[in-house]
């Protein structure tokens, strides 16, 4: 819809008054701004990634390996970027990724972000992992949509009780994290030995939740902020999960579930095969497995392998607007952003995550509109090159 093409005249026309942007608008120099003004360390875990951080590269270069192919006289002077996610209506196929500890970027973390997916009509999906609670994270988003990314939990009460905690502050689905139960080696935060969880960022959820209090004492605050910490390394993530585990959504969950981390096609059949609504095909921005495929590399093995039977979203490297006509190219519904709208974040608060959302919004409408593109569910292999 042009209207998200308005951001660019907005720019232009500032221009004439002799107003620049405040931030870059190409996300990839955004990282760069970031790097020169945010603390070093809390940019060092956002911008990191595991090992040799190959992954994190392949993901980017997988995107300048494939090549669009124009079409003119297409008649397009209004693309239609509008999708139905789920029974829900979206303006744009672009979601927020789930990203923990926002607030070692800037004090509103988590609201700002959700202040900014609100106004601007675009899905949240907010992390287990962070600074606020998903109830005060619930309220800075009224009206707009939110998703929940849970971690899975050891302790099992302790994930039915964040499952009934999102469904009663209205997240209306749910994406479950599998590639992330074990943290990687990830030589950024490791030579700094900097990781927030174990100075109590990004732990709001469990330290306001009855089932964890049990286990550790309530109320907890900076008397036993330590046991808390211990507490929540004991029972973050769980390794042993398998896909006998899964029913478990299903039964403690009914709205729709999507699995995060999928990179094989057998995986996404699992998925498939245990009912489950969507796969976000990802390596979690290379974070975890270093060495990994690059995700859009993996990307059409996987919808191959599920046709129409869940539906695939896709992260991991999006940064332009022709990074997502690409990814929906090779078979994604919908795509997500990470660190881009995180270090908007970092930079300049909401208006900062504003801005990212805006200019990759726009930059994917007058991406289709000079492409011939005339809706986002026509995107099809054929427009890339062979
Ligand atoms: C600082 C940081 C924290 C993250 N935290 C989470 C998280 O809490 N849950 C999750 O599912 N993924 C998390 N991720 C992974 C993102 O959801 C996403 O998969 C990844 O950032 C996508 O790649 P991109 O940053 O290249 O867009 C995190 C990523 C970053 C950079
Ligand atoms: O850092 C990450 O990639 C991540 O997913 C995470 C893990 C634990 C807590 C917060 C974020």
């Amino acid at each position: 819809m042009a209207v998200l093409a308005d951001y660019q005249r907005e720019i232009y026309f500032r221009g004439l008054d002799g107003v620049l942007p405040d931030l870059p608008t190409d996300l990839d120099a955004l990282e760069r701004t970031a790097e020169r003004r945010l603390e070093p360390r809390a940019f060092a875990y956002v911008a990191g990634a595991a090992g040799t951080e190959s992954t994190a590269r392949a993901n980017r270069a997988a995107f300048e390996r494939r090549r669009i192919v124009p079409r003119m006289l297409s008649g397009v002077a209004d693309p239609d970027t509008s999708l139905e996610l789920f029974g829900e209506w979206m303006a744009a196929p672009v979601l927020l990724d789930p990203v923990g500890v926002l607030t070692i970027m800037h004090p509103e973390g988590e609201l700002a972000v959700a202040r900014a997916a609100a106004a601007l009509g675009t899905t949240m999906v907010l992390s287990t992992a962070a600074g606020h609670t998903m109830e005060q994270v619930a309220e800075a988003s009224a009206g707009g949509s939110r998703w929940y990314q849970l971690y899975w939990p050891k302790d099992r009460d302790l994930a039915e009780s964040f499952l009934e905690r999102a469904r009663s502050a209205g997240y209306r689905a749910l994406v479950v994290t599998l590639d992330n139960h074990t943290l990687a080696w990830r030589p950024r935060d490791l030579d700094q030995a900097y990781l927030p969880f174990l100075r109590g960022v990004g732990i709001a959820n469990y330290v306001t939740d009855p089932v964890f209090q049990k286990a550790v004492g309530s109320p907890i605050g900076e008397h036993n902020l330590r046991e808390a910490v211990l507490a929540w390394t004991a029972t973050f993530g769980d390794a042993s999960l398998s896909w006998k585990d899964v029913p478990f959504l299903r039964e403690h969950w009914d709205g729709p579930i999507i699995l995060k981390g999928i990179l094989h096609a057998d995986d996404a059949r699992h998925a498939a095969d245990a009912g489950m609504d969507g796969v976000v095909v990802s390596n979690h921005g290379g974070r975890q497995v270093d060495g990994a495929i690059a995700a859009l590399d993996a990307l059409p093995a996987v919808a191959a392998a599920v046709g129409d039977r869940v539906d695939v979203l896709f992260d991991s490297g999006i940064r332009t607007g022709s990074d997502v006509i690409k990814a929906l190219a090779l078979g994604a519904r919908a795509v997500l952003i990470g660190r881009p709208y995180v270090y908007g974040l970092g930079l300049a608060g909401e208006a900062g995550v504003r801005h990212v959302i805006r200019s990759l919004l726009a930059d994917l409408d007058i991406t289709m509109t000079v492409c011939g593109i005339p809706a986002v569910g026509e995107i099809t292999p054929e427009i890339l090159a062979a």
